[in-house]
Order: structure tokens, then sequence, then C-alpha cells
């Protein structure tokens, strides 16, 4: 499978790199930047120190977008959203790893998905997507006997917050109580918050240092406590995923997928293509 990856000399991007070579089922066949980066026609096997890989990193999806089978996306919100429209256009597959995405813009990308194949998922480490899979065990028996907090901690370069891995756990959790997490989420607190309400779903953000991606989430009833928890120590967890999510897309024509899909896990779980 020919892989093109789309912000190539970001921190995911350089690990995509390096994944897609190092994966057997795929060729590293384009590499896409920000124009005006000072990288821009660097090699992009040299530039993560896999030696001459003859892709040179371009400035411009739409000039090399034909180039490869399958897109990985993992930029922001802006970009991610004109590299749909060019590879909509085009018909090219997209693996889309960015995080923060708005509701209209979720519903652009849905929209894309009846013309060509994607695949979004807030995190695509097979641990995290395990995770998923205990959260609905967890609350589907806990149900509405505990208070349930998603705690999360990142590197302090992250822009979005809380992770899209935080909210799709508060999906997952929200949605097997019977829950709108639009109505139940609590972003932090602060001053006279009053008693806590058990409805509710809290969110606790750390931003410090270089932690790759810490998320754990607390059901804590009267008398003890159940916490799941997932530590990234590498990127190369999330990047593994998404190339192998690259490889699997390239048998799909069509549709809105994500990593449970990937993975063969998907079934009444809070998926983008589900919700
Ligand atoms: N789903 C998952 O498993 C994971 C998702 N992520 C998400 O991936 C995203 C990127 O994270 P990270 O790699 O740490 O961020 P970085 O800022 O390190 O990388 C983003 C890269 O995209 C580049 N870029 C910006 N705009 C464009 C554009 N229009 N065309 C091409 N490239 C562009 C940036 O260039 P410049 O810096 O010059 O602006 C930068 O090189 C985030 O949303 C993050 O949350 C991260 C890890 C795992
Ligand atoms: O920005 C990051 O670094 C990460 N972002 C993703 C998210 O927002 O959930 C996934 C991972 O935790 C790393």
């Amino acid at each position: 499978m020919k892989v093109g990856i789309i912000g190539a000399a970001g921190r995911m991007g350089r690990i995509l790199i390096e994944a897609t070579i190092a994966n057997p089922d795929t060729t590293l066949a384009a590499a896409v930047d920000v124009p005006g980066s000072s990288l821009i026609g660097a090699d992009a096997g040299e530039l993560v120190g896999q030696g001459h890989a003859g892709v040179a990193l371009a400035d411009d999806l739409a000039a090399v977008v034909k180039d490869a089978d399958v897109f990985i996306d993992f930029t922001v919100p802006e970009a991610t959203v004109k590299n749909i429209e060019v590879c909509r256009a085009a018909g090219t597959r997209l693996v889309i790893g960015t995080t923060g995405l708005n509701d209209e813009q979720i519903a652009g990308l849905r929209a894309a998905s009846e013309e060509i194949a994607i695949c979004y998922a807030p995190n695509y480490s097979i641990g995290v997507n395990l995770c998923f899979k205990l959260l609905e065990t967890a609350a589907a028996v806990l149900q509405d006997e505990v208070d349930i907090e998603v705690i999360e901690a990142h590197h302090r370069h992250k822009i979005d917050a809380p992770s899209g891995t935080a909210l799709r756990m508060g999906e997952v959790v929200a949605q097997t109580l019977g829950r709108d997490l639009k109505e139940v989420a609590v972003y932090g607190r602060e001053g006279r918050t009053g008693e806590r309400d058990r409805k509710t779903i809290g969110f606790e953000t750390i931003r410090a240092g270089d932690i790759v991606g810490d998320h754990t989430v607390l059901f804590a009833a009267d008398g003890e406590r159940v916490e799941i928890t997932h530590k990234a120590s590498s990127r190369m967890a999330f990047g593994r995923g998404a190339v192998r999510a690259a490889a699997w897309l390239g048998s799909q024509d069509k549709g809105l997928f994500d990593m449970q899909d990937v993975l063969g896990l998907a079934g009444d779980s809070a998926g983008w293509g589900k919700g």
C-alpha cells in the first residue's frame, strides 16, 4: 500500500514516516508539510534518520495526492478540513489523527466519507482502543452508583483540551449509561461549585513537560474506586496503529471508520462513524 504523510515534519509526522517505512505492508510514497517550512524539499527518510527514501517533502497536497493510495493526516483542524476536500476531489483515502475538530468540521468529514474511505480516530494505540471496550463494561456494571471523572495529561505543546481521547472516553461512558455528554460534561471546577451531581462526567486536564499521553477514567463509589488507566510512553504506539489503519483502509472504497473497525472491536461502541 502506497502511503503519504501530511504534517510530515511534526512530532507525529516524523513517527509516521518511520512507521510507514518499517511496516512490510506499506511504502512511503509522499510527504507533505506546511508551505514556508525550511524542510520543504528535504528527503523524508533522511528527515527521520532512516536513510534516503526518494520522497521529497512537498508543500502542496494537491500536487502529490495521486502519488499514494492512502494519506495519513496528523496536523491541525483547519488543515485537515482542506486536506479532506483535496482527497475527496482526487478519490484518495484518508486516515485522520488530528484532534480538536468541531461539530461542523466533523459533519464535513462525515459528508466526504460518502465518496471516499476515511478512518478517523482520536487515538490509534491498541491499548487505548482496548480501554474503550473496558470502559463500556465498567460503566454497564457500575451504572449510576458512581461518580465518573476523566483525567488526562499531555506535553506542554498540545493545543487542544480536553484531549480527543478523553472526550471519546467520556462519550463511550455516557452512551453506555444513556446520557448525552454535551449535557453532563463538566470541564474543570473552580470556586464554590456546590455538591457534585452524580449524573455529571468531569474532565481534568494537565499540560506539563514531555508527557506523551496519559488517560484515566475514575469510577468512584462510596467505599471503593475503579480506575482504568492508559499511559503512552512512545508516540510509536500511535504511529504503528495509524499505519495499520492505512493498510486496512486500502481495501475500503468509501465510508467512515475508526480504529475500532480496524481492530475488529466495533460493535455497539461510540466510534466517530457510529454516533
Ligand atoms: N489520533 C492519535 O492517535 C493522535 C493524535 N494526535 C493529534 O495529531 C495532531 C498533531 O499532533 P503533533 O504531531 O503533536 O503536532 P505538531 O504541531 O508537532 O505537528 C503538526 C504538523 O502539521 C503541520 N501543518 C500545519 N498545517 C499544515 C498544513 N496546512 N499542511 C501540512 N502540514 C501542516 C505543522 O507545521 P507547523 O508546525 O509549521 O505549523 C506540523 O509540522 C494533534 O491534533 C494531536 O492531538 C497526536 C498523537 C496521537
Ligand atoms: O496531542 C497529542 O500528543 C495526543 N493527542 C491525542 C488526543 O488528543 O487524544 C492522542 C494522544 O493522547 C496524544
